[in-house]
C-alpha cells in the first residue's frame, strides 16, 4: 500500500512562490492500476515524482506500508528506489551507445536479475537484442524502456505520459504490453496521462485540479488497450 498524507509542495520563493500540491491525501492498494488525470499544470507529474521518491514534499508523509520515505536519508532513498520502483517517462532515456540487451541488462543488474531476457521477449523484442536505440521505432524504444524498468522487478511501476510520444497504434501496443506484464508479475501501476480514455483501463482513477485531488473513483469493469477510444 502506498499512502500519501497531506502532501504539500511549492516551487519558487517569496512573491514567486507557487504551491503546486495543496495537501493531497490518498491510498493506492498493491496490485492496483491507478491513473492520474488532470489539466496541464494541475500538479500530476509533481505528485507522481513525490510519491515515487524522486522529489521530497515540503510537508506530509509518503508511506510504503510502514516505511515513511520522508524520513529516509538520501542514500536510503536511493536504495529504496533501486529495490522498489521503476520509472517510464514520455522520453525513453535509453543509452544510445548500448544495444537493447545492454540497456535492459542495466536495469536487471540493479536487482541481480539474470533472467532479464524473458522480459525482453515478453515485450516482443526478442529478435532485436543487438539493435541500437537509433535503429528502433518509437514504440520499440518505449518497449525497451518498459523492459528496462521491469527487469529490476519493481513492486511499483510509475509512468508519466508513457504514450505521449507515440502514435495511436503503437501507444495501444505499449499499454497492452504493460497490462499483460502486470498480470504476469503483479506489480502496482501509477500512471499520469492526459488521455481520458486510458482511465477506462485503470482500476482506480485519481482526478487532480489545481494541486488538489478533486475526485477518486474505481472502475467496476476495465477495458483493454484495444477497447478504449483514443
Ligand atoms: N522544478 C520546478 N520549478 C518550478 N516550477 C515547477 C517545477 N516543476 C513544476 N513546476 C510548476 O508546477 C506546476 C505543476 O507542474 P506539473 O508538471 O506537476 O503539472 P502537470 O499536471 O504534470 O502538467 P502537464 O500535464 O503539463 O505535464 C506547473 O505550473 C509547473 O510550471
Amino acid at each position: 500500500m502506498i499512502e500519501a498524507r497531506n502532501i504539500e509542495k511549492s516551487y519558487g520563493t517569496n512573491e514567486n512562490r507557487f504551491q503546486v500540491l495543496k495537501g493531497i491525501s490518498l491510498k493506492i492498494k498493491d496490485g492496483d492500476f491507478a491513473v492520474i488525470l488532470g489539466a496541464s499544470g494541475s500538479g500530476k507529474s509533481t505528485f507522481l515524482n513525490t510519491i515515487s521518491g524522486l522529489e521530497s514534499p515540503d510537508k506530509g508523509q509518503v508511506l510504503y506500508d510502514n516505511t515513511d520515505l520522508c524520513a529516509l536519508s538520501d542514500s536510503e532513498l536511493t536504495e529504496f528506489r533501486k529495490d522498489n520502483v521503476g520509472f517510464i517517462f514520455q522520453q525513453y532515456y535509453l543509452l544510445p551507445n548500448m544495444n537493447v540487451d545492454k540497456n535492459v541488462k542495466m536495469g536487471a543488474d540493479l536487482a541481480k536479475n539474470k533472467d532479464y531476457r524473458t522480459i525482453i521477449k515478453a515485450v516482443g523484442l526478442g529478435e532485436k537484442l543487438h539493435k541500437y536505440p537509433s535503429e528502433l521505432s518509437g514504440g520499440e524504444q518505449q518497449r525497451v524502456a518498459v523492459a528496462r524498468a521491469l527487469a529490476k522487478k519493481p513492486k511499483v511501476l510509475f509512468l508519466d505520459e508513457p504514450t505521449g510520444a507515440l502514435d495511436e497504434q503503437t501507444g495501444r501496443q505499449v499499454l497492452d504490453y504493460i497490462c499483460r506484464l502486470q498480470k504476469e508479475f503483479g506489480f502496482t501501476i501509477v500512471m499520469v496521462t492526459h488521455n481520458q480514455n486510458i482511465a477506462e483501463m485503470a482500476t482506480t482513477v485519481i482526478k487532480m485540479n489545481s494541486g488538489n485531488v478533486s475526485e477518486i473513483y474505481t472502475n467496476a469493469t476495465v477495458k483493454t488497450a484495444y477497447e478504449i477510444g483514443w
